[in-house]
């Protein structure tokens, strides 16, 4: 056997992320792991990566027991890993950053042609195509992720964790990994795929193990499990199918109208936006990531100046306002980065949950916090949205990256303004939590406020929205009802229409 973990526990605590477990790992393999947000998959593969050492337990590399302190004794090993915020610079060639971390101790680094005819083997021994002599911060996320790969194998890797990858990747992009991963299983390297996208574990993975609470509950063959199977076992129930009430709209609560920006070199241009939300509706914004969604949102929530255009917002004129003022009009804000912008990490759940309504009645008067409510306002969505947590007093930080989501999301509903705007709501959130978020987007929706969804999840937005606007190129490219659309000419404009879309985006 390449790989056994055996009895691995770890504890933060009173928490116990670990609970004795145990995983097997052939040559070729192709495992996956799941399970709910919290349940210890990336504290198991921080382990197996050097970067926390277990309480208890083995792990046997080829039958000989090994110890990692840290990575680079995992690496020395063969055991590489593919974060999800890559590990890149962004300034050097593809060449450079594929070879960096090995030849830098050789002092080889400078020799270009050298390295280049290296990558270039290494791309078509793998069939990864890159072109050596790109510059990274010109390479699409999927390319970049690929100049990852690349790196790691370069290192001569043979085991590859893979830590939720297909969440900053498009759809195309994700066919091509999912490609990429089978052919390095025919390869004869082993994979290990963290995820919680399950149509993507039956795609590509051989076995799969179910984690929760710590301990392993189920491992199966792929071709013996199901998604209804999978996602029982992850979180202990069946998940409903939802059915929406068609929507009851009222007066406009969101409008903006010919909104410009000319960006920044390297930065998308918006192009006479025009758009509208009215009481009772969710609203999408479906689109590839990196079209202008990100630009837009930026200029509605006051963090970006723009060149034209006014935004109403629940009868105020916000038009070039500051995010403060926008949110004392009436919006919430759930951010596409949790961590960026959504989250102080160092400050405390308490403290996370309260920001926005510091200044606010029941939790401040005069200027004076009353902690009492601050912890249990903290406690309630805690509950309510089960973020799994040891203590209101423990750093953002220590929660598991669903868990983070879960209460930023919390935090933005619980706020009940007339307006939320939710930028990738349910990333890197288990199957059972989304369906929780997704009921209470549709709750606040048919409370008669309104929702704009930004998502790069064709399905969320077929399954939530009333009406559909498709981003592409920096441009609102089509509009649509639910109902009205099917998910093939959604992705069709979402490649700019029968504009430019290639032929493979219709087959
Ligand atoms: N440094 C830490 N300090 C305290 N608790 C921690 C720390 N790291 C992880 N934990 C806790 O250990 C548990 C397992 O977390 P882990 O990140 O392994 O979960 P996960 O399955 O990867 O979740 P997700 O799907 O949300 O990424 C969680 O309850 C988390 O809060």
């Amino acid at each position: 056997m390449l790989l056994h973990m055996h009895q691995i526990s770890k504890s933060y605590g009173p928490v116990t992320a670990n609970d004795q477990v145990s995983i097997e790992l052939h040559q070729g393999d192709i495992l996956a792991i799941v399970g709910e947000n919290g349940a210890g998959k990336s504290t198991l593969m921080k382990i197996l990566y050097g970067l926390e050492q277990p309480d208890n337990g083995t792990i046997y590399l080829n039958d000989r027991q090994v110890v990692f302190h840290r990575p680079s004794d995992a690496m020395a090993q063969g055991i590489g890993m593919v974060q999800q915020h890559f590990m890149l610079f962004g300034s050097m060639t593809v060449a450079e950053n594929v070879v960096y971390r090995k030849e830098t101790r050789k002092g080889l680094l400078m020799d270009h042609r050298r390295n280049q005819a290296l990558v270039k083997e290494l791309s078509q021994r793998y069939h990864l195509p890159v072109d050596p002599q790109a510059v990274v911060d010109d390479c699409p996320v999927g390319l970049q992720q690929r100049i990852e790969i690349l790196k790691i194998l370069y290192q001569d890797a043979h085991i590859i964790i893979f830590d939720e990858p297909s969440a900053v990747l498009t759809p195309l992009e994700v066919e091509d990994l999912l490609k990429t991963m089978e052919q390095l299983s025919r390869l004869g390297k082993s994979i290990i795929l963290i995820t919680h996208k399950l149509r993507e574990v039956m795609a590509v993975a051989h076995r799969v193990v179910v984690m929760r609470d710590g301990r392993v509950i189920s491992v199966s063959d792929t071709s013996e499990t199901s998604l209804e199977k999978m996602s029982y076992e992850m979180v202990g129930r069946q998940i409903p199918t939802r059915h929406m009430t068609p929507p009851t709209v009222g007066t406009p609560l969101l409008e903006v109208t010919g909104l410009s920006l000319k960006g920044e070199p390297g930065t998308i241009t918006l192009h006479d936006i025009h758009l509208q939300l009215r009481q009772g509706e969710i609203v999408g914004i479906a689109g590839v990531s990196g079209n202008g969604q990100s630009e837009l949102i930026r200029c509605l929530t006051g963090l970006q100046a723009y060149d034209t255009g006014q935004v109403m917002l629940n009868g105020t004129d916000v038009t070039q306002a500051s995010a403060g003022m926008i949110r004392e009009a009436g919006l919430a804000h759930i951010p596409e980065d949790r961590y960026a912008w959504g989250s102080a990490p160092a400050a405390t759940l308490a403290e996370n949950a309260l920001v926005g309504a510091e200044g606010r009645h029941p939790f401040s008067r005069s200027g004076i916090l009353n902690l009492r409510q601050v912890n249990a306002h903290a406690a309630h969505l805690i509950q309510d949205y089960d973020v799994k947590a040891a203590s209101l007093f423990q750093q953002m930080a220590s929660l598991s990256g669903g868990n983070a989501q879960k209460l930023i999301v919390a935090r933005e509903i619980a706020r009940k303004t007339p307006v939320l705007i939710a930028c990738e709501p349910t990333r890197g959130i288990d199957i059972g939590a989304m369906e929780y978020i997704h009921g209470q987007l549709i709750e606040k929706r048919d409370q008669g406020d309104g929702v704009l969804l930004v998502s790069s999840e064709l399905s969320e937005i077929m399954d939530l929205c009333d009406r559909i606007y498709v981003m592409f190129e920096g441009r609102l490219n089509g509009e649509f009802i639910r109902g009205e659309v099917d998910e093939k000419t959604l992705g069709l404009y979402m490649l700019g229409g029968n504009r430019h879309a290639p032929q493979t985006a219709l087959g």
